[in-house]
């Protein structure tokens, strides 16, 4: 899925958070979102995902002007996961099997693709544990498995190893390298230079209401440091 952004343009309250004149997405990127605190990456993301709706200008998914914007759902193929996610009542399982529910009716296939997150996500010891009673790394471990099983078109990820120590961040780090194998789109908005930073191709950084492509890596560390 190619998403391409012409002239948007966010504002609160009247007050332009940024402009962007254009920017594309192409299926297969694997972007870091840098950018200070009130920058505005969440709300790009959102936009993105079709959770929220520019002030101007328009965006286009393989071809198609998006007019409807889905607050809650968002946009069918992208997902977006918020820096503290939402996990349902129930257990761990429960919560992976969840969204396979509407998508397949084998048995056997979604008790499959169950199993086979938990491995990778390294939940399989939790896998009837209340969701609510896991750490925050395992919740944002678990929460990604939630999201990587409906193989999405693009991952948009907001600060997703915030608090994580260094071994959540390698399972996220193999999860998300795993995505891009499958050829989801990935972008990752992270204030930390970290292992799962390091896999990004593409670097955008959100800067006094303008996007900037980083093109090297010198001048990237600049801007992340
Ligand atoms: N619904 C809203 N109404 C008014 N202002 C908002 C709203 N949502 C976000 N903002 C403001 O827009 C700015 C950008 O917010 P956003 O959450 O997108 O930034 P961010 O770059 O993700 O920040 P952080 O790194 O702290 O998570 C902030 O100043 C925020 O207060």
């Amino acid at each position: 899925m190619n998403i391409t952004l012409t002239k948007l343009t966010k504002k609160y309250n009247g007050k332009e958070l940024f402009s962007i004149p254009l920017l594309s997405l192409h299926q297969n990127d694997v972007i870091h979102l840098g950018g200070e605190n009130g920058s505005g990456k969440t709300t790009l993301m959102k936009l993105i995902a079709a959770l929220d709706s520019p002030s101007s200008g328009c965006i286009v998914v393989d071809n198609k002007e998006r007019r409807r914007w889905r607050f809650r759902s968002g946009e069918k193929g992208v997902i977006y996961m918020h820096q503290t996610p939402y996990l349902f009542s129930g257990s761990v399982e429960d919560n992976l099997r969840y969204g396979l529910l509407n998508h397949f009716n084998d048995k056997s296939l979604i008790e499959y693709k169950v199993d086979y997150a938990l491995q990778v996500a390294k939940l399989s010891a939790f896998a009837t544990q209340e969701a609510r009673t896991l750490s925050g790394g395992e919740k944002q471990r678990l929460a990604l498995a939630r999201a990587a099983i409906l193989e999405p078109s693009w991952l948009l990820l907001d600060e997703p190893t915030a608090n994580m120590d260094h071994h959540s961040i390698d399972v996220v780090a193999f999860m998300v390298d795993a995505l891009i194998q499958q050829k989801c789109g990935i972008m990752i908005s992270s204030h930390q230079k970290t292992h799962l930073t390091n896999i990004c191709r593409r670097r955008l950084q959100l800067k006094a209401g303008r996007l900037l492509e980083v093109l090297d890596n010198a001048e990237f560390a600049k801007h992340a440091s």
